[in-house]
């Protein structure tokens, strides 16, 4: 049930996808692709609206979590290459291969399955082979676990299309674990002998921050959303355009006298008599209880977050007595004001990947689009 009978919407322009994944992939190297990654409904942006707007920016693949997420793109139609980064059931293959999806895999014992799981497929499985070099989180770690899983890789029911892994500390400023990891890509690597088609270890932070090694694809995610993968940690070195806004409208307007007790727990007084108004959005939306104290904007003027956050309302104190119907900005440009994802996840102690993919579904998403 998604919220058209509430003053509230995401508002995500498509124009900025489309212009972010542009930039980026007139600055990648010679012989290196772009596939853009819109997992997580596209970090909570829309799957197939992201997936389509990269598309024609010159992204030629794509990346998901899960292998739900694949069928999802094949469903709306997108024939263009897509790769699960995690790790999928080895029994339940089956229809990766007829959807000619490619799936990350962790390790021998994986292929080993899966090989038994394919015995009477029709259809080759695409594998990309994932080198844990240092994430701790999937894929072979040794030269020995290399060699055991192309004993299994170079033959049916595989196709060997790519080997890849993950930097952890891409997006900061210290490179020691990042050089560790790079080095270790090197070692494992050279185990695999003849390289596979797509060779690839770049998440955003590595394209914008670090002359990726011996890599042909770059895996694009947070960054395609104008969102800096470092948080204000490092200085991007050429602009983004951030894609989402949340907009919503007061619904309600009072006026308290000074000692009135606002929300749950009764944790707000008011100081002195004060006009408070009331938005429809709550925790329910992924509007965090934690962003109590936090403001939105309205007329330009930043309104603080009153009293506990509700699962499906909040309010804020005005700087006057204002109309129902007056516009909210939780996220976006209002005047010469404006609210980030990062300023929202600075506040709430997290991360802006974490905020994006936390709106949940009732809030609606409203598409600005792109001019190809
Ligand atoms: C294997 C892999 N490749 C590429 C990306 C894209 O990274 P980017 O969005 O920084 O460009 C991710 C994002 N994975 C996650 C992002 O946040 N938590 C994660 O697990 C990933 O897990």
């Amino acid at each position: 049930i998604s919220g058209i009978h509430r003053p509230a919407k995401l508002v995500i322009d498509q124009q900025a996808i489309f212009d972010n994944v542009q930039q980026a992939v007139k600055r990648l190297p010679a012989d290196t692709v772009l596939w853009a990654v819109v997992k997580a409904d596209g970090y909570g942006h829309g799957m197939l609206q992201v997936a389509q707007a990269a598309a024609a920016a010159g992204a030629t693949g794509f990346c998901v979590a899960l292998l739900d997420e694949a069928l999802g793109l094949r469903q709306a139609g997108f024939d263009q290459p897509i790769l699960v980064l995690g790790v999928t059931p080895a029994n339940q293959v089956t229809l990766a291969a007829q959807q000619r999806i490619s799936l990350a895999a962790p390790d021998a014992a994986w292929l080993q399955t899966a090989a038994a799981t394919l015995q009477n497929s029709t259809a080759p499985l695409s594998v990309h082979l994932a080198f844990d070099t240092g994430m701790g989180r999937i894929g072979v770690q040794t030269v020995a676990e290399v060699q055991a899983a192309m004993a299994l890789l170079r033959q049916a029911p595989f196709v060997f299309d790519g080997v890849f892994t993950h930097f952890s500390t891409a997006d900061e400023a210290d490179t020691t674990h990042f050089n560790q990891q790079v080095q270790q890509f090197k070692t494992l690597l050279a185990a695999v002998g003849q390289r596979p088609r797509y060779v690839h270890v770049a998440n955003s932070a590595t394209s914008l921050w670090h002359q990726a090694c011996a890599s042909n694809v770059v895996r694009f995610g947070v960054a395609m959303y104008g969102l800096n993968p470092s948080g204000d940690a490092l200085p991007l070195p050429y602009p983004l355009k951030p894609a989402l806004r949340i907009e919503s409208e007061l619904t309600f307007v009072k006026q308290v006298p000074a000692g009135a007790a606002i929300s749950y727990g009764a944790t707000y007084h008011a100081a002195q008599p004060e006009w408070i108004g009331t938005i429809p959005v709550g925790y329910a939306d992924g509007w965090q209880r934690r962003l109590q104290g936090f403001h939105v904007l309205i007329n330009g003027q930043a309104c603080e977050i009153v009293g506990r956050i509700c699962m499906d309302q909040l309010m804020v104190r005005l700087p006057e007595k204002l109309p129902a119907g007056t516009k909210v900005t939780l996220v976006g440009t209002d005047g010469d004001t404006a609210i980030s994802l990062q300023d929202v996840a600075s506040f709430a102690h997290t991360i802006h990947y974490e905020i994006a993919c936390g709106l949940t579904m009732r809030l609606p998403r409203v598409y600005l689009p792109y001019q190809a």
